[in-house]
C-alpha cells in the first residue's frame, strides 16, 4: 500500500519526510521535484530523502491502485481542482485527509467524494526553503476528524501513524469547531497584517489595535450565532495571546501577499461572511478586508 500526498509544498513535504520511513510515499504536484528532500528539523537537523515525485498526469497506475490514502496538501484555493484532476482514477473508498485552514474545501469535498473524508487542523509551522528542502520551523499538534463524526476509528488510525512519525496528532469528533476556532483567530490576524504588511506583534499598536479589537468582535458574534463556544478566556484573550506569542511572525497571508501568490482569504473571511449574512450580522471590519483582497478597495 502506498500514500499519495497532492500539494507537494511545506506541509505535503513535512508529512512526506516524515511517513516515507514506513510505508512508500509519492508526492504529487505540478511539476517535477528533486527526488532527493531534505527537512530541516526544529533544531536545526538536517534530514534526508529520496521521495517520488510525479504529477498528476504522469501519476502512473501502479501508485494509483495501491494507493490507501490520499494526503490533500495544496491551499484552499487549489484543493478542489487539484482533487478533481486525480479522484477520478482513485478506488470510490480512498479516504482523502484535507490539510486546508479555513473552512472552504472541507464541506464540498466531503460531499463530493465517495470515500471517507478527515479534515486536519495543525499548528505545525513549516516553509519551503527551495525545492528541495523544506523547514521545520516550529513543533506543533494536529487534530483530525470527520465533519458527520462517521470516521472515528480511521481518524484514530491516521493519527497513530502520523504520531509515529514524529507528527504528534490526535482524533477528534469536534472537527468542525477546532476548524472554526483556527479560522476565528486567522481572520483575526491574517488580514490585518497582510493588509498593512506588518508582523503579527505591530498589531498590539496603534493604528492596527482598534482593528483587530472591531475584527474580534464580529467573529465573535458570528461565533455565538454559529453555535461555537468561545474559548474559557474569551476570543480576544485568545486572539491577543496568539499575537503575542507570534509577535515576530510574518503570517501566512502576509507571506503570500510579498511574493505575489494568491492568498487564503476566501476560505477564511469567506465562511465568516456567510454564516453573518445568514444569522443578519453587520460585519463592517470583515467585509472592507474581504474587499480589500478581492476588489482591490481601500480599507
Ligand atoms: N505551512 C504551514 O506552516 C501551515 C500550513 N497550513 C495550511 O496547509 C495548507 C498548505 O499550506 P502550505 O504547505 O504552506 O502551502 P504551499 O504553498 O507551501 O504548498 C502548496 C502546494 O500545492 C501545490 N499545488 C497547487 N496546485 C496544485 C495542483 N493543482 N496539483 C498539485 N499540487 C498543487 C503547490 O505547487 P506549486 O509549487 O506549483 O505552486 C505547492 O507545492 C494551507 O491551507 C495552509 O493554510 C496550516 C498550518 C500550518
Ligand atoms: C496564527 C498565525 C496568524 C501565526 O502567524 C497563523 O496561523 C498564520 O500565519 O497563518
Amino acid at each position: 500500500m502506498s500514500t499519495l500526498i497532492l500539494g507537494p509544498g511545506a506541509v505535503g513535504r513535512l508529512l512526506a519526510l516524515h511517513l516515507t520511513d514506513n510505508a512508500p510515499v509519492t508526492l504529487i504536484g505540478r511539476r517535477p521535484l528533486p527526488r532527493r528532500q531534505t527537512l530541516i528539523t526544529p533544531v536545526g537537523e538536517t534530514l534526508s530523502r529520496e521521495i517520488e515525485s510525479v504529477t498528476a498526469a504522469t501519476l502512473p497506475d501502479r501508485l494509483v491502485e495501491r494507493a490507501d490514502i490520499v494526503h490533500l496538501t495544496t491551499k484552499a484555493y487549489a484543493a478542489e481542482g487539484a482533487f478533481e484532476a486525480i479522484a477520478p482514477r482513485l478506488a470510490p473508498n480512498t479516504p482523502l485527509v484535507l490539510w486546508q485552514n479555513g473552512y472552504g474545501v472541507q464541506q464540498p469535498i466531503s460531499a463530493a467524494w465517495t470515500g471517507p473524508v478527515l479534515c486536519a487542523s495543525t499548528t505545525e509551522g513549516v516553509y519551503l526553503d527551495g525545492d528541495a528542502r523544506v523547514v521545520h520551523a516550529g513543533r506543533g499538534q494536529t487534530v483530525i476528524g470527520d465533519l458527520a463524526g462517521r470516521h472515528t476509528e480511521l481518524a484514530g488510525r491516521i493519527a497513530a501513524r502520523l504520531s509515529a512519525a514524529g507528527l504528534a496528532a490526535s482524533a477528534v469528533d469536534d472537527i468542525r469547531v477546532r476548524l472554526w476556532r483556527k479560522l476565528a483567530v486567522n481572520a483575526a490576524i491574517n488580514p490585518l497584517v497582510a493588509r498593512f504588511r506588518i508582523r503579527n506583534g505591530q498589531l498590539r499598536d496603534r493604528p492596527f489595535r482598534p482593528m483587530v479589537d472591531a475584527a474580534i468582535a464580529e467573529v465573535a458574534a458570528i461565533m455565538t450565532a454559529e453555535g461555537i463556544a468561545a474559548p474559557e478566556d474569551g476570543w480576544p484573550s485568545l486572539v491577543w495571546s496568539v499575537v503575542s506569542a507570534t509577535a515576530n511572525n510574518r503570517a501566512s497571508m502576509l507571506q503570500d501577499v510579498l511574493a505575489g501568490r494568491p492568498t487564503e482569504h476566501a476560505a477564511i473571511l469567506g465562511p465568516l461572511l456567510e454564516a453573518a449574512r445568514h444569522h443578519g450580522l453587520d460585519t463592517p471590519t470583515l467585509s472592507a478586508l474581504h474587499a480589500g483582497f478581492t476588489e482591490r478597495m481601500p480599507l
